[in-house]
């Protein structure tokens, strides 16, 4: 099975580290979700996100089009089925960036999948991750961190953990996991 899901609470640097395995792991492919949260600086449409409203995402739900989806500080994630489908089918090291209870929902669906917890060095760190991201208001921020614990709880959940220490070396381990080094 070339499915690996990566979970993690909210700051401890998903986003980076897959940022790093697309850089420099052309060979994975990472799965763009549809989300009804606005872009953020930065963000480009079909990039990080298929960013959609409200409407749109029920209808893909109500169409079946989402292998999990699940709500997130107050919007909705999901990961499209048919481009997974079909990398899965040829073969393609694919991988999938979502919270807790898509995982658990993949889980279910594929329990074939690879499951790697992305864990901050220390809880201390992960709040200053978050916090010095800037991108969020204080209160978002305190809705994160609610769910930061709660995320961090399921830890054992994982086939395997990976400390985000340092980027780099956090997407490589990221890697070897997925595809042997
Ligand atoms: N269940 C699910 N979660 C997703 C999906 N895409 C992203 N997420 C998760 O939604 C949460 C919020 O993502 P985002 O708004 O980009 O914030 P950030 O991860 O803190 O930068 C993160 O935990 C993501 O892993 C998806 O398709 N399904
Ligand atoms: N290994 C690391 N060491 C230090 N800072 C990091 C590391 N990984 C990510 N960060 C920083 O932490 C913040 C949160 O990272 P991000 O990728 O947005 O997290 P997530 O996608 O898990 O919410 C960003 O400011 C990012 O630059």
């Amino acid at each position: 099975m070339g499915l690996t899901v990566l979970s993690g609470p909210s700051g401890v640097g998903k986003g980076t580290v897959v940022a790093a395995v697309r850089e420099r792991h052309p060979e994975v492919w990472v799965s763009v979700s549809a989300t009804t949260r606005a872009p953020r600086p930065g963000e480009t449409d079909g990039v990080e996100y298929h960013f959609v409203d409200a409407e749109e995402f029920a209808r893909m739900v109500k169409a079946g089009e989402f292998v999990e989806h699940a709500m997130f500080a107050g919007h909705a994630y999901g990961t499209p089925r048919g481009p997974l489908r079909e990398r899965l089918a040829a073969g393609v090291p694919c991988l999938l960036e979502i919270e807790l209870l898509g995982a658990r929902q993949v889980r279910s669906a594929m329990p074939d999948a690879r499951f790697v917890f992305l864990a901050p060095p220390t809880f201390e760190e992960l709040v200053r991750r978050l916090t010095g991201r800037g991108t969020e208001s204080p209160e978002v921020i305190a809705r994160r961190l609610d769910r930061a614990r709660i995320e961090l709880a399921a830890e054992t959940e994982f086939d395997h953990v990976v400390v985000n220490d340092d980027v780099r070396a956090a997407a490589a381990r990221l890697v070897a996991l997925m595809i042997g080094s």
